[in-house]
Order: C-alpha cells, then structure tokens, then sequence
C-alpha cells in the first residue's frame, strides 16, 4: 500500500492524502519525500490552483512524525537532520503561491498540527482532536510549528496551545481562530470544496500574487527564528526525557 495519494481533480485542487491510517497517518520520511515532491509540483504547475492536505481514514489526519522510526535519532545531530529536513519542506508549504487547506479528517498533533499550521486554512470534522503535544514527550515543536503558529494566531491562544500541550475540541479550536471552519465528518469534503469555490473563481496569477506578500512578511529573519526553533528542539530531543517518553509510548505505558 503506497504511503500517500496525489491526485488533482478537474477544478484544479490537487488532494494530497496520507495513507498510513493503521499509524494514524504518522509522518515518516516516505511521507516526507511524498510532500516534498507534491509542494514542488504544485507550485510549478499552472493548472493546480490549490492544495488539500489530508488524512486517510476517519480516525486521524496525521498524528505526528512516527515515533517508531524518529526513536531511533538519538542524538541532537541526528534529530537535527530529521528536524530541519521536515522544518523545510514544512517552510516550502507555507510559502507556496497557491491557497492550501489542511483538510483535519481526526486527530490531528504534534507534528500532525505542524503540518496543519504550515496550510493558509483548517477545516476540521466536528470529532477531530487537536493539540501540539510534544511537550508531553519533553520536546517543543521542531517542524518550525511553534513560529508559524505565533505568525498566524493571537499570542496567548498560540501559548496557551504551545505551552499547555493539551488536546483541543474543534469547536474550541475554532473558538480562538485556529481551525476556519468545523463540519460533520460526511460533509468534510464537499465542504471543502465549496469553501475553495471563491479562490478557484479568481486566477492563480493573482492568488499567488497575494501569497506572495504573506511570503514577504515571513522574511529572512523569520526563517532564522523557524530553524532556531528546530535546532532548540534537536537538543531537547537529545535528553532523557524525550527518549523514556517514547520508550513508554511505544512499550504501551
Ligand atoms: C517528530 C515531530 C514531533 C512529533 O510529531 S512527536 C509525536 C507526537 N505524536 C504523538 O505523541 C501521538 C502518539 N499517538 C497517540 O497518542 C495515539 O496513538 C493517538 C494518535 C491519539 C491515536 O490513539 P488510538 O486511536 O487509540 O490509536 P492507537 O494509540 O492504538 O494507535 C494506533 C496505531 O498507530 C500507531 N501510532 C499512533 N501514533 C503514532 C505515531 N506518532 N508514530 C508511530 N505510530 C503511531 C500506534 O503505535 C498504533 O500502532 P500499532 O497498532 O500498535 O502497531
């Protein structure tokens, strides 16, 4: 079974989908070459006019980088090479000229809600849960999520998230301006589609034109904060904490 699903439809969406619903669609580095490839393909595409990330299944949207593969990175170099690998391609997906969706299908955490930060938009079923655990695992975001998540929301709900690694309803998360709309799991598709309706309406000369400014404000400066992020997290990642953390995940403590 392939890892993902591309696929563009005939209005122009292109639907990336990550299939590994048995690992709720935990992200490993075939997930991450499948990203890479698609950001890079849309962007050059003239008829892909957007982009919809999602999750295989109904039970979750991405719950994170697989901690089953990523354990094995013990020291604050290796995660670093992980880290900043996904850190870019997450960096690529925010700045790409055309409008993008994280379609939040189910749970929806730690690097699942990176993932879902980097997109201009989050429509989430009314079941999802979300929340940037990786606290909880003695580390912070180290896919760049917690600056864009600063970039893009209120400073005290953003801390808040961060800084409590709790799980959030979707309805709460809509409450403080991080999901854009919440629908009942049978409808998240066609209601993606139509929340897209005014974007496609517009051409992608201009779409990618406003992108663009938004691209501006996240200048060099920012992108040095995105990766001294990630290198604070490659050392976190480094200690014992993080490693007896998921050790106890993964032994089902
Ligand atoms: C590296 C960048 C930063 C990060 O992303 S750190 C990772 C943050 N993510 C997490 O801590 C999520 C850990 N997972 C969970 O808490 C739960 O599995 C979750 C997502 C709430 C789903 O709970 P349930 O629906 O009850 O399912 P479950 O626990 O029985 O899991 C089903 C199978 O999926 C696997 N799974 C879930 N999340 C995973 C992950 N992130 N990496 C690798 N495998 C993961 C889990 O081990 C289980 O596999 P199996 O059936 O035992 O083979």
């Amino acid at each position: 079974m392939e890892k993902y699903a591309v696929r563009m439809d005939a209005s122009g969406i292109v639907w990336f989908t990550i299939n590994r619903p048995d690992k709720r669609n935990a992200i490993d580095y075939d997930v991450m070459d499948g990203l890479e490839k698609t950001i890079e393909e849309v962007s050059i595409n003239n008829n892909a006019k957007a982009l919809v990330i999602t999750g295989s299944g109904d039970q979750a949207f991405c719950a994170g980088g697989d901690l089953g593969v990523f354990h094995d990175l013990r020291s604050k170099f290796q995660a670093y090479d992980m880290l900043s690998r996904m850190g870019a391609i997450l960096y690529s997906l925010l700045c790409l000229p055309k409008p993008t969706i994280a379609l939040i299908n189910g749970t929806c955490i730690g690097g699942g809600a990176e993932l879902a930060t980097a997109c201009d938009f989050r429509i989430s079923s009314s079941t999802s849960k979300i929340g940037f655990v990786q606290g909880k695992l003695g580390i912070t975001t180290g896919w760049g999520g917690a600056t864009m998540l600063l970039e893009k929301m209120k400073y005290d709900h953003a801390m808040e998230m961060l800084m409590t690694a709790t799980i959030l309803t979707p309805e709460k998360a809509k409450q403080i301006g991080y999901v854009h709309k919440v629908v009942e799991p049978e409808k998240l598709f066609e209601e993606c589609n139509s929340y897209l309706v005014p974007y496609l309406s517009l051409s992608t000369q201009v779409l990618s034109a406003y992108k663009m400014v938004a691209v501006r404000k996240w200048d060099v400066t920012f992108k040095e904060r995105m990766f001294s992020e990630i290198e604070r997290c490659s050392y976190l990642w480094e200690l014992d904490e993080h490693h007896h953390a998921v050790d106890a995940f993964l032994q089902g403590k």
